[in-house]
């Protein structure tokens, strides 16, 4: 049996590279490296581990790594494990990341403060090897399944990209982002022209079919790894496009406009134009402010000045 099968054998269900697609990613942080040693050597065949020795490295290699789980010893210098874990719970890229504290002190005051700060469990110096096995592939499995869940609360039940939701959250995140590097931001909101007549004419479920149409006419661009395509709702969609400045976000804007108007789907009712067309907005904005609602107001704008120009057109603004 190799090590890998050891540390998941007492779960059948939890065999990585079945219901994982990869090796779980594990980071261990404590500020003595004789102790990062001694873990690495419990989870290196089975995990993917990365280490930090402090707690302002444990935050970087959590924003860089995306890790599934995170073993924190709470007493060290500087930046303590309860702090980390306070600031990884405050950020949505990192508060989904279970915490498992490892700690030589097990007061129950320790304890209340960890769980008060929403770490998952505790694990107490000298570790046992099969213990930390076990609680580390517990926590993993929940992990997986949380993740399941955020998964399928993420995905518009019609087109299958994902939901305002998850837009309104990337949204966040990006704009802080793209404020902090000084980066520009744009956003691309889309409306199918005349769809009420679509509906009217062909009926209801023939409009669901235009709608993934329209849907998987804009996954099949090519998007880079940040970018986010939604359907914001009903027939409206839109993408957000981090360190994008208007020029490219326009020239996407204008790709998916005569990829809809090639699919050439018939729209009899439509009055300006033999097919379904889309109308679309693009806003772009170096973040400055914490407010990231104006670029969406100003998408908007432009979507609604696009649609008073005649349809089936691209307007865009730098705010
Ligand atoms: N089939 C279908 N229709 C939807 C869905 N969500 C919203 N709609 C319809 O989309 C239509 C939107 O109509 P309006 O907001 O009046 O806009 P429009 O007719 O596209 O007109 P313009 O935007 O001015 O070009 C409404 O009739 C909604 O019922 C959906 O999930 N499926």
């Amino acid at each position: 049996m190799t090590d890998t099968q050891s540390l998941f054998s007492l779960d059948v269900d939890f065999a990585p590279g079945a219901i994982y697609p990869e090796r779980p990613k594990l980071l261990i942080v404590d500020d003595q490296p004789v102790n990062i040693q001694v873990l690495y050597q419990v989870f290196s065949a089975s995990c993917e581990v990365f280490m930090a020795t402090s707690g302002q490295q444990a935050l970087d290699v959590c924003r860089q790594k995306d890790p599934d789980l995170i073993l924190l010893d709470v007493v060290m210098p500087d930046m303590d494990g309860i702090e980390v874990c306070r600031k990884l719970k405050s950020e949505p890229e990192t508060r989904d990341v279970p915490v498992i504290f490892v700690t030589s002190q097990d007061s129950p005051e320790e304890e209340t403060l960890g769980l008060e700060v929403s770490a998952v469990d505790f694990i107490t110096k000298p570790v046992n090897p099969a213990v930390v096995k076990a609680r580390v592939k517990t926590h993993l499995m929940l992990k997986i399944q949380a993740d399941a869940l955020r998964q399928l609360a993420s995905v518009d039940g019609l087109t299958g990209i994902s939901n305002r939701r998850i837009f309104d959250e990337r949204l966040q995140v990006e704009w802080r982002a793209c404020r902090r590097t000084d980066k520009p931001l744009s956003v691309i909101m889309i409306d199918v022209d005349h769809f009420k007549k679509y509906n009217d004419h062909y009926g209801h479920l023939e409009g669901d079919a235009c709608l993934k149409m329209v849907a998987d006419a804009l996954k099949g661009h090519e998007w880079r790894g940040r970018d986010v395509v939604s359907r914001y709702g009903g027939e409206e969609f839109v993408c957000l496009m981090p360190e994008t400045s208007l020029e490219p976000a326009l020239a996407k804007a204008e790709a998916i406009r005569s990829r809809v108007y090639d699919l050439a789907m018939p729209h009899a009712m439509s009055g300006n134009a033999d097919r379904v067309t889309i109308s679309v907005g693009v806003a772009c904005t170096t973040p400055k402010t914490n407010e990231s609602k104006e670029l969406l107001s100003a998408a908007d704008e432009q979507l609604y000045k696009a649609k008073e120009g005649g349809r089936n057109r691209v307007e865009g603004a730098s705010l």
